[in-house]
């Protein structure tokens, strides 16, 4: 029930409490006068008569605050049809003003902290659209049960959770589609407990441990040590589809500057002296009553304390470029000036905001300037009419905008750049994985001091082809372990691997039994699956709106691993296997442990300008990596070089690898951007439609308890655990075409030596060379070129997949014909295509199924390389040549002539044919994804400050 305004007579003591806060006593006798305010529902203007009507009294607009209108005091509301529809809300002007500065858009992710009973929550939702979330906190059970009451009679909860935990301690990031929770055992989508939609229908079991744990809780407020508790989630809120583990991940403060909230309200605890209200209600409770509730100076100082705390929270949890505004329905300057500015003494990344449309507000400035105080007699704003009422004069309106200007500019600059050193060196590690492809310059060594059969030599080759089928481990063990682990796992294995294989070839051990020798192969080709899976989830997820480009440039330095160890060997240790061993058995150790220490997980870009710079930096670094691969080039077309130029060559190698750090080093050392120029984060997350989403309707709900289902079926663009993906028709294609494409461009690889021979080329080196630099044109160009072909027309990725298996295929006839210098086109063809396949797979494998569970998609994919080396390098090719060989003096057998390799080639011309269509079709079946990604990419583009020069 409305209650009617009183002119209360005020005691002497509050008299004295409002002369001390500097308050004229009036505006609490001059409340008759003061109208009440109402808000109408969004797209319910047309009904304003109707309304109007129903409630007998005309409405007048508030001109200065879009959707309110006042009405005079003494009109009762409650029991109107439009009230009871939903139509018109009872809110304070004041209070509206209080939300409407938090300039709330679609898309926001927006954290309320008191958020009880609930009124400004409802207005954030109305502002929110049908995009972002809000997330409602208070420590008090039974008004934020009136708040989830309040959201299902507006039909408000849609993007809504509601928490019931102590605002100073909350500390869950929002649901944000790229925030990247794991947990070992949800990748197999198994044991987790899935939140479904929610709803009061529970069963029996569960109603019953409910109302056990309200036994429990004798007091309805929590304490801070409490765990929140989730009593409502909407639809579209994120929660729905979660397990337990991932609603309740909290954020660290490095991860809050990215998957912090949007803008925060700390609409915080008072005394409600500055409710007329509120305080005319003294007059039944008595007045007494007034000096504890009210003016007792311990009291405030405990509330003081705790608003302190929520503020100080609410900002934690605000990301950068984020807005808070902090309000009470007190007087007192020390509970509203004196908190703010103790709050900005600790604060230097906050600052105060002008709030430029209060200009025209009745509102005066607060005690220090840029705050807003609205007091009845300025403002004319008064009590709410519904049955809880909570007259809220908002007076202290304070903004406080997140915005890494100063030392937060620095540290999140140096954060970037920590970021670009970790891409530093993950491309180091990236070429140290070219460890893996050197097979070709040693395996002659091996084969002859092993006096091997070229079919035991393939399989022996295999079997480093076999440690990759163990990625599984390294990739189950991405989504526990940290990437500086995985690295040094790598690292290990990698020095026993190779070390093995050094000390067998250089005679300092007699020659291992075949079994052995496979073991260490095995280890030496595992330890790659570490270094590249810590790499390249970390790269993906550090960067996932340029997932064509990362991939492009770490796959394009793994091609040109292979070169750089075979031009080292060359150029320093005259192509001696035992030397060229040793190299790879220590340097990528190494290279592994010094990444350990700066290879970590990073916020991804959030901004426009973020994006932008991101793109800019990969453009750099292919112009690097371009140099370095002509470099390596050059030294290997212009045949041999004295012990002078090959001791320049190898410096001059050195510095090219290290030239990249100078852009992470530039970006420390340039200005910080001034705080002038923050601009919005980006609203659209790269991959629109990552974020689970149900297919049920809604059901209208009163209830407090939570429910668990199984998790339904992600669609294809969604996170998909392992079981979920390898159901799926779009992973099957793309495991096929994969394998076409990797396997016969490993045989070739793996074969390169005894082609070179069967074609009469003796030494292979040139063809080893080539391979690898026009693969790394490969990877680098076909990052760059799927990327910008999705942003500018939304083509499929997987469709550059087909464009490679076609090349491939003209490359394997030209050289089944064994035409002069088919060697020569057929490694260049297969260099570029097999480069195209490992790049172009990475992000289709990330964008079809998402990155959450990424580590072990990617080498589930990954097993295509043993599988493919088997069948195509170990079978098809070995059963082939041994066919066509003839024994030598000594064991072994050598085939000499175009006849050896032809059939090989023309059966891997039918495969990749096979490949070409198989990716067509998933280019086809895939089109909405890609067309969701362009759409996407082109709302970034068009939020950025300088969109008119259109960027990929
Ligand atoms: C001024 S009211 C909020 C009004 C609300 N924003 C609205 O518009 O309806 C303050 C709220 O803070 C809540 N509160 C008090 N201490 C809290 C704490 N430590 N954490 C979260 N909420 C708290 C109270 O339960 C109360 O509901």
């Amino acid at each position: 029930m409305e209650e009617q305004s009183k002119s209360p007579l005020l005691p002497e003591a509050f008299l004295s409490f409002l002369e001390e806060n500097g308050i004229d006593p009036s505006i609490y006798t001059a409340s008759d006068s003061t109208p009440r305010y109402l808000r109408l529902k969004p797209r319910s203007e047309g009904e304003l008569e109707e309304i109007e009507a129903e409630i007998k009294c005309k409405l007048e607009k508030v001109n200065w605050l879009p959707g309110f209108y006042s009405l005079p005091p003494d009109v009762l509301i409650a029991n109107s049809k439009s009230y009871l529809d939903g139509k018109i809300y009872g809110i304070d002007a004041a209070s509206g003003a209080a939300v409407s500065v938090l300039k709330i858009s679609p898309g926001d992710h927006v954290l309320d902290l008191c958020a009880a009973p609930g009124a400004k929550l409802c207005m954030m939702l109305d502002l929110l659209g049908d995009s972002g979330s809000v997330t409602g906190v208070d420590v008090a059970r039974h008004r934020l049960a009136a708040c989830r009451t309040m959201l299902q009679k507006y039909s408000l909860g849609d993007r809504c959770r509601l928490f019931v935990a102590d605002g100073s301690a909350f500390s869950l990031a929002p649901m944000r589609v790229d925030s990247l929770s794991r947990s070992c055992e949800s990748a197999f989508g198994k044991n987790d407990e899935i939140f479904r939609e929610w709803t009061s229908r529970r069963p029996w079991k569960e109603r019953k441990r409910a109302a056990k744990a309200r036994e429990a809780k004798s007091l309805q407020l929590v304490s801070s040590s409490e765990n929140p508790e989730l009593i409502f989630y909407g639809r579209h809120s994120g929660v729905v589809g979660l397990s337990k583990n991932e609603l309740y991940k909290t954020m660290s403060d490095l991860e809050v500057s990215s998957f912090g909230y949007d803008k925060v309200l700390v609409d915080a605890e008072c005394t409600h002296d500055g409710s007329v209200k509120h305080i005319q209600k003294f007059e039944n409770w008595g007045w007494k009553t007034l000096q504890r509730r009210v003016l007792d100076a311990e009291r405030t100082d405990s509330l003081t304390v705790l608003q302190l705390k929520l503020l100080r929270n609410g900002f934690r949890l605000l990301k950068v470029g984020g807005l808070l505004v902090y309000s009470t329905c007190s007087l007192t300057v020390a509970q509203n000036e004196d908190i703010v500015e103790q709050f900005l003494k600790e604060n230097a990344s906050a600052e105060l905001q002008e709030i430029d449309e209060a200009k025209e507000w009745p509102c005066k400035s607060g005690r220090i300037p840029k705050t807003l105080r609205f007091d009845p007699l300025t403002s004319q704003t008064s009590g709410l009419f519904v049955a809880r009422p909570l007259t809220e004069y908002r007076l202290a309106c304070i903004i406080a905008d997140k915005r890494g200007v100063h030392c937060d500019a620095e540290r999140s600059e140096h954060r970037g750049a920590g970021k670009w050193v970790g891409l530093v060196v993950a491309l180091w590690v990236q070429a140290v994985c070219g460890n893996n492809y050197t097979f070709a310059n040693y395996s002659d060594a091996l084969k002859s001091l092993m006096a091997l059969t070229q079919l035991q030599l393939n399989n022996l080759s295999v079997a480093k082809d076999v440690g990759k089928a163990f990625g599984l481990v390294s990739g189950f063990a991405s989504d526990c372990l940290p990437t500086s682990v995985l690295l040094i796992i790598g690292s290990l294995e990698g020095l026993i691997g190779y070390g093995a294989q050094w000390l067998v070839v250089s005679q300092r051990i007699r020659p291992l039994p075949y079994w052995q020798m496979s073991i260490f192969l095995c280890l030496g080709g595992n330890s790659t699956t570490w270094m590249n899976t810590a790499v390249l989830v970390t790269c993906m997820r550090n960067f996932p709106k340029n997932r064509g480009p990362v991939s492009g440039i770490l796959k394009a330095y793994l091609g040109l691993g292979t070169a750089i160890f075979t031009d080292i060997s060359t150029a320093l240790f005259s192509s001696d296997p035992s030397s060229l061993l040793f190299i790879l058995a220590v340097v990528p150790a190494v290279v592994c442990l010094i990444a350990a220490l700066f290879l970590h997980e990073a916020p991804a870009a959030s901004k426009a300008s973020e994006f932008q710079q991101e793109t800019r930096y990969f453009h750099i670094f292919n112009g690097m990596a371009t140099a370095l691969a002509v470099y390596l080039l050059a030294f290997d077309i212009t045949g041999s070089h004295g012990q002078l130029l090959s001791v320049v060559f190898a410096v001059g190698l050195l510095i090219l690898l290290a030239t990249p750090l100078g852009l992470p080093l530039y970006s420390i050392l340039s200005k910080p951007r001034s705080g002038s120029d923050i601009e919005q984060p980006m609203k659209v997350p790269l991959l629109v439609n990552q974020s689970k989403k149900s297919n049920t309707t809604s059901t209208t709900t009163t209830g407090v308890e939570l429910q668990y289902l199984e998790r339904k079926r992600p669609s294809i663009g969604e996170d998909h655990t392992i079981v979920e993906m390898i159901q799926t028709f779009d992973f099957w294609i793309l495991f096929v075409s994969f394998l076409c494409g990797v396997g016969t461009g490993l045989c070739v690889m793996n074969n390169m030596g005894q082609m070179g021979i069967a074609l009469g080329y003796s030494d292979v080196s040139i063809f080893v060379s080539l391979t690898s630099i026009l693969g790394f044109f490969g990877r680098i160009a076909s990052g760059l070129l799927s990327e910008y072909f999705i942003w500018k027309f939304g083509t499929p990725r997987p469709l550059w997949n087909a464009a490679s298996q076609a090349i491939m295929a003209i490359g394997y006839i030209i050289m089944a014909f064994a035409l002069p210098g088919s060697l020569y086109i057929g490694s260049i063809l297969v260099g570029i295509c097999y480069g195209v396949r490992l790049t172009i797979t990475v992000p289709v494998a990330s964008e079809l199924f998402g990155l959450k569970y990424y580590g072990i998609l990617y080498n589930i994919l990954i097993l295509n390389l043993p599988l493919g080396s088997f069948l195509f390098s170990g079978l098809l090719a070995g059963y082939l040549y041994d066919a066509e060989a003839t024994a030598v003096a000594g064991g072994g057998n050598t085939c000499v002539g175009a006849h050896c390799y032809c059939l090989v080639f023309v059966i891997m011309a039918v495969t990749c044919v096979l490949g070409l269509g198989l990716d067509v079709l998933l280019g086809i079946r895939t089109r909405n994804v890609y067309v969701r990604i362009h759409e996407s990419k082109r709302s970034v583009a068009a939020s950025a400050p300088d969109s008119s020069s259109e960027k990929c």
